[in-house]
């Protein structure tokens, strides 16, 4: 986790201003201005050419021409390249903050995004904002310079040109700021439902079984239905709404360039005979205007193509930054270190108090206890009293809100928490497996574990009739593919393998087996806990009888009661 560590500037707008790329803006800017060098010489080669001064008088003008292009095409690709490459590495950082902030969330947080949320927003959503970053900024920048550089050029040959173009000009913006604040309500409901889409569908797929079982496949359907119409609807809109904008813009460029050359014609034909500066505009000055009228409209009407992006970007942008937003985290989350020490650890809880989020009633009040090194107890209370929540708390997964943890005499706190958990043999419930092989769920990416390792653990946990069984064969998602206890073999290999935990926290790691299998796990916990502290929650009074000490934990407060 520590690699994702970044230094996205704090401050949003900094950050946003990071994210556009001025290099890149400064270059496609220069390659649209040079149009009008362009757009000067051809007007002088035909002028020239109209003057029988002969096809050589115009091939100087026609040469600038060329070698004009070569150098704007070279200045928009570098712009371009520029451009993403601003955009794609300010994105990456704008994820990784917000892909550590949700990684650092507490797993006890239930306000915490849903992962189909995450998975949206980080990935499908987010690809919205380099389209956003490396074209708006530029085309805006070049929207508000150049017409301004071609007007004002107009304007020495023709106030009248000029003033066309003046009139013509201001409605787009208009329309534009008009269309994109609807664009961009529109886009944030539709972002908004794709996730809710995503959530939903990942949630129910996650339940399949469950629906069959209750035979509400077709209540499920019908509500995936309600949703993907709800999608469509809100599409729908984005696209109507981007259509419209494309539509009017392209009224009013093509409105204010044929009023340009029906100036122009009317002038020539001396209909027209004002608008000049009192003199008759020439050939070349007349052509000189009619190629300006459209590169005039241009960066306009290519802003108006990019609008749409806007709105998807600026609301992705705001999704992601919502996920980077930190609610309640993991105790010194972003570290990732080895364990450094060995041995088992003592425990220490002083005082600990702890209420769930966005719940009135304390779920540990003032508990106080004391583990020695090496010692194995049981944790026995009634569902609900708060086992589970306390042995999340002894791995540093959320902040008590008063009171001490200490393991092996340190502070569970920011600073020692990682090195701390490090120690730690984890079994939740019920355990999660991941799919993929079962050397690559005892490994969980553990770079230090080598095959030796692994096999070693394989073999502790006894899975090696499982694993010979098996072969290479892939589990699927959530463990799919093994038996309940199975799987609490594979998650006791996982605690296994590696260095020896100083601390194994177990949470009900016989509930739901059969007996004899519930013995089979006792005795591999207990051997794999032979040289740990071991702390069990359990309903389970065979399993209680094996160790050393019994807690009970009536709700609400903790309470010692010796074996
Ligand atoms: N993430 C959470 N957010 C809010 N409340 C929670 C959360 N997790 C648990 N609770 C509540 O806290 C209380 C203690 O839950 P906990 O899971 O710690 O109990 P437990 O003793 O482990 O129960 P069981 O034996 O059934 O596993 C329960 O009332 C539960 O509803």
């Amino acid at each position: 986790m520590k690699n994702l560590r970044t230094s996205f500037p704090r401050n949003e707008r900094d950050g946003r201003e990071r994210g556009i790329p001025r290099l890149a803006i400064a270059l496609q800017t220069a390659a649209s201005l040079l149009w009008i060098a362009q757009a000067a010489l051809i007007a002088i080669a035909i002028g020239t050419i109209a003057d029988d001064a002969g096809a050589q008088a115009a091939a100087w003008p026609a040469a600038g021409v060329f070698a004009l292009g070569l150098v704007r095409a070279a200045l928009e690709r570098a712009g371009t390249t520029r451009a993403y490459d601003v955009a794609r590495s300010y994105l990456s950082a704008l994820r990784a903050r917000a892909a550590v902030a949700v990684a650092g969330r507490s797993p006890l947080d239930i306000t915490r995004p849903s992962s189909g949320l995450v998975a949206s927003v980080l990935t499908e959503q987010a690809s919205a904002i380099v389209p956003y970053l490396a074209r708006f900024g530029p085309l805006r920048f070049r929207a508000t310079v150049v017409p301004v550089a071609i007007l004002a050029i107009v304007f020495v040959f023709s106030w009248v040109a000029a003033l066309v173009l003046l009139v013509a000009a201001p409605v787009i913006p208009i329309f534009m700021a008009l269309i994109g604040w609807r664009a961009k309500a529109a886009s944030e409901t539709q972002l908004e439902r794709v996730g809710d889409m995503n959530a939903f569908l990942l949630d129910r797929l996650r339940g399949l079984a469950t629906i069959r079982a209750f035979g509400a496949v077709n209540r499920t359907a019908d509500s995936v239905r309600a949703n993907a119409e709800d999608l469509r609807i809100s599409t729908m809109a984005v696209l109507r709404i981007a259509f419209l904008s494309s539509a009017v813009l392209e009224l009013f460029a093509s409105l204010g360039v044929a009023l340009v050359a029906v100036y122009v014609g009317f002038h020539y034909l001396g209909e027209l005979n004002f608008g000049a500066w009192g003199e008759k505009l020439t050939l070349a000055q007349g052509l000189f205007i009619l190629l300006l009228a459209p590169a005039f409209f241009e960066p306009l009407r290519d802003l108006s193509s990019v609008w749409h992006d806007r709105a998807a970007g600026e609301a992705s942008l705001e999704a992601l930054e919502r996920l980077a937003v930190p609610g309640p985290a993991i105790v010194g989350a972003l570290e990732s270190v080895a364990a450094s020490e060995e041995g088992p650890l003592s425990v220490e809880v002083v005082d600990l108090a702890f209420r769930h989020a966005g719940t009135r009633h304390p779920v540990l009040d003032g508990l106080n206890l004391s583990i020695r090194a090496g010692e194995h107890v049981a944790f026995m209370a009634p569902s609900g009293s708060g086992k589970s929540t306390f042995l999340a708390l002894l791995a540093g997964l959320a902040e008590p809100h008063a009171g001490a943890i200490l393991l092996g005499g340190e502070p569970m706190d920011e600073a020692n928490a990682a090195r701390l958990r490090a120690r730690i043999g984890w079994l939740g419930q019920p355990p999660h497996i991941f799919s993929g092989t079962l050397a690559s769920n005892i490994a969980l990416g553990r770079p230090a574990l080598g095959r030796k390792e692994i096999d070693h653990a394989a073999m502790l946990a006894q899975i090696g009739p499982l694993a010979a069984r098996r072969g290479g064969a892939p589990i699927g998602e959530g463990g799919a593919g093994l038996s309940g206890g199975e799987a609490l073999r594979l998650a006791l290999a996982r605690a296994a393998a590696g260095s020896r935990p100083g601390l194994i926290l177990v949470d009900e790691p016989t509930a739901h087996l059969d007996r004899a299998t519930a013995h089979e796990i006792t005795e591999r916990l207990l051997a794999l806990a032979q040289e740990s502290t071991l702390i069990v929650a359990t309903h389970d009074p065979t399993l209680a009888a094996r160790v050393d000490r019994i807690i009970a934990c009536p709700t609400g407060a903790l309470a010692q009661v010796p074996a």
